[in-house]
């Protein structure tokens, strides 16, 4: 008989994102701080902020879609992930609009919630996903809009992994 007591489903608390907790995963997107570069007769300021979104791979081209989100509840069950193996995913928030962003190394698909690592944005932060990163599907806090730039081509690029110990996410 099995005596061992059945672990205890993992409750991943989500943390601030920062760029450095994040490099393992991708890149944070914020707008610099200071003033960026004066363009248009001085009426607006440029700030370029990534040029080496992966998203040709394959044929790829770039696609820039939206995604209008609904607001998630938490704790929130986090059982499936995914990885887009040939492109990065980038999200940024329209307006002010946090979400959760779950995610493990590329790599072997994640077995268990323990492997994961939870972040939570500030409302105006964004993320870029690295090819290959696995992650749970956008988890908005805040109901809104959400730009996403990702990589299309003539397959689905989309690895789906469910987690043999899932767990949740709290804020
Ligand atoms: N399904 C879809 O387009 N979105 C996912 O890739 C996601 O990461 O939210
Ligand atoms: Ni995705």
């Amino acid at each position: 008989m099995n005596d061992a007591s059945p672990t205890a489903a993992e409750l991943l608390v989500a943390q601030p994102l920062t760029s450095r907790a994040f490099a393992p995963y991708g890149t944070l997107i914020a707008a610099p701080a200071g003033e960026g570069r004066p363009i248009n007769g001085g009426n607006a300021q440029r700030f370029d902020l990534l040029d080496d979104l992966r998203l040709d791979a394959e044929g790829g081209r770039p696609m820039l879609a939206l995604f209008r989100a609904q607001a998630r509840r938490f704790p929130h069950e986090v059982s499936e992930m995914e990885r887009h193996a040939l492109g990065s995913q980038t999200f940024v928030p329209l307006g002010d609009k946090r979400f959760v962003i779950v995610v493990a190394r590329a790599g072997d698909a994640p077995t268990s919630a323990r492997q994961l690592a939870a972040f939570v944005t500030d409302g105006r932060q964004g993320v870029v996903l690295a090819p290959g990163t696995w992650h749970h599907a956008l988890l908005a806090v805040d109901a809104g809009d959400f730009a996403v730039i990702e990589r299309a081509g003539s397959g689905v690029d989309c690895d789906v992994c469910l987690l043999r110990e899932p767990g949740s996410v709290r804020l």
